[in-house]
């Protein structure tokens, strides 16, 4: 999406012009209003990036619609712009929940600072798209808590941009210039997970044959993502906890410890209180991490996003291959009346049919085929049982891959036989991992791949461990 505009309030008309004159010359789209009602109308309309308020005004002033705006938007970014001299009305400003003030009279480069500073920018470096109330909610949140150090805990069922929101998170926060590291703890096997997060030296164990730092280091300066961190076993977990505690690490087979400057954001998508319950996840560790919780809901309960996620990912899949296609009143229709079990990560996937099945420049709600194994059989709308029909693929020219067909099929077939299995389990992967011959760590570590892979797991399946 595009960048959210700018709003400023301001009575002054010509103040106000020459404010709005200067953030459209920095290329920022900006709505004007001229007292607090008139800017919560214009808030009603469309969803704003930040709001740059003076404080004198009729009939509604300046602080009236602060303390709107902390009720309705608690996250949004808003500065207040206070008379020279005024300075217990700034101060004033600040305790009433302002993020920052400017004293007039200003220069146009502070402004553009102060507004380059603090506006939420979903679209900067593929950022989320947030067009939904609950997302830029969200959105405001995450802008929030990114500005701290508090150590941040993403829930969310699978592909609901868990991810997207850590990245974002660390894009916005003081550390955007360092690293990001992102380690998905489901996905490493077991044996392996402890050497890659806290690195090792020469000689650690067969076949350490140079010194490597872990993510920890990798991450100094910066952000630590720990993807799916309720899949991390028990005594990795206890040493997890010493880390963050002590903030310093030593490499296996190390001798010094290392102090260490890196922001935490975990991720998962199991309910990890009733984990701790069932004396899987360490109790005191769910207490380090959850300082400070955001849920992410699932698509299904951000309807607002589907259309919008749906052109983003056309886009992205369009980009220098072919001309962006429209979608046709049926297509929209039915992609909002899917619900989405396996969220943007099923989206991503119908997208990605559509657009082979439809070459022209249209897509068509039979080009969409949802997810076959979401909710049992079929929720496509040809119901065909979510499997692509051969005679709907183009007959030439179409932009299908090629060179990937057995390894498609070998992933296709290991998909099927893992769902046969979980299915047949009710569920349960300690089982499914046995029925399947493989230890309950490989079906995970399987399960993971194919999710990083693009493809989604039943909802309803892949969630028990016993
Ligand atoms: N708000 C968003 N805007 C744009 N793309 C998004 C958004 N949310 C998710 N996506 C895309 O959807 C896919 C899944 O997102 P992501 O990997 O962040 O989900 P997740 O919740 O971390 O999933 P999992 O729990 O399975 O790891 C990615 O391709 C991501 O780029």
């Amino acid at each position: 999406m595009s960048d959210l505009p700018v709003l400023v309030v301001e009575d002054d008309s010509d103040l106000r012009e020459a404010i709005v004159d200067t953030l459209m010359a920095r290329g920022l789209e900006v709505l004007e209003a001229a007292d607090g009602e008139v800017a919560i109308e214009a808030m009603g309309r469309q969803p704003v990036g930040m709001v740059v308020t003076d404080v004198q005004m009729s009939p509604m002033d300046g602080r009236a619609l602060l303390a709107h705006i902390r009720s309705h938007h608690p996250e949004l970014p808003v500065v207040m712009m206070t008379a020279y001299g005024t300075v217990e009305r700034a101060v004033e400003a600040m305790r009433g929940g302002a993020t920052d003030y400017l004293m007039k009279p200003f220069e146009a480069e502070n402004l553009v600072d102060m507004v380059d500073k603090h506006r939420l920018k979903p679209s900067a470096m593929g950022g989320p798209v947030a067009e939904d109330p609950a997302s830029l909610r969200m959105l405001e949140l995450a802008a929030r808590v990114a500005d701290s150090e508090a150590t941040v805990l993403l829930c969310g069922e699978s592909g609901t941009g868990k991810e997207v929101y850590a990245r974002f998170i660390h894009e916005h926060s003081p550390r955007a210039k360092g690293p990001f590291v992102a380690i998905n703890c489901a996905a490493i096997p077991e044996n392996m997970l402890e050497a890659v997060l806290f690195g090792y030296e020469k000689g650690a164990f067969t076949g350490a044959q140079a010194a490597h730092p872990g993510k920890f280091e990798q991450a100094q300066g910066g952000t630590l993502l720990l993807d799916e961190i309720s899949e991390m076993d028990l005594a990795l977990q206890a040493k997890l906890l010493r880390v963050l505690q002590e903030r310093e690490v030593e490499r296996l087979g190390g001798r010094k410890t290392i102090s260490l400057d890196v922001r935490v954001v975990a991720t998962t998508n199991r309910d990890l209180l009733a984990s701790v319950r069932a004396g899987e996840f360490r109790e005191d560790l769910y207490y380090r991490l959850n300082v400070f919780p955001v849920r992410l809901p699932p698509l299904r309960e951000r309807p607002g996003d589907i259309v919008p996620l749906a052109k983003h990912l056309m886009e992205h899949h369009c980009r220098g291959k072919r001309p962006l296609p429209r979608l046709s009143e049926d297509s929209t229709r039915a992609l909002q009346a899917h619900t989405w079990p396996g969220n943007i990560r099923e989206l991503d996937n119908v997208v990605q049919r559509a657009l082979i099945l439809a070459p022209g420049d249209e897509i068509q709600a039979q080009a969409l085929h949802f997810e076959a194994a979401t909710d049992g059989l079929s929720s496509t709308p040809g119901g065909n049982g979510g499997g692509v029909d051969a005679a709907q693929l183009p007959s030439a020219g179409g932009d299908i891959p090629d060179g990937h067909a057995l390894d498609d099929a070998l992933k296709d077939r290991e998909y099927r036989l893992i769902v046969e299995a979980l299915r047949s389990e009710g569920g349960s992967r300690k089982h499914a991992a046995a029925r399947l011959g493989i230890s309950p760590r490989t079906l995970r570590y399987k399960m993971a791949r194919l999710r990083d892979a693009g493809v989604e797991l039943p909802r309803d399946l892949g969630a028990k461990l016993a």
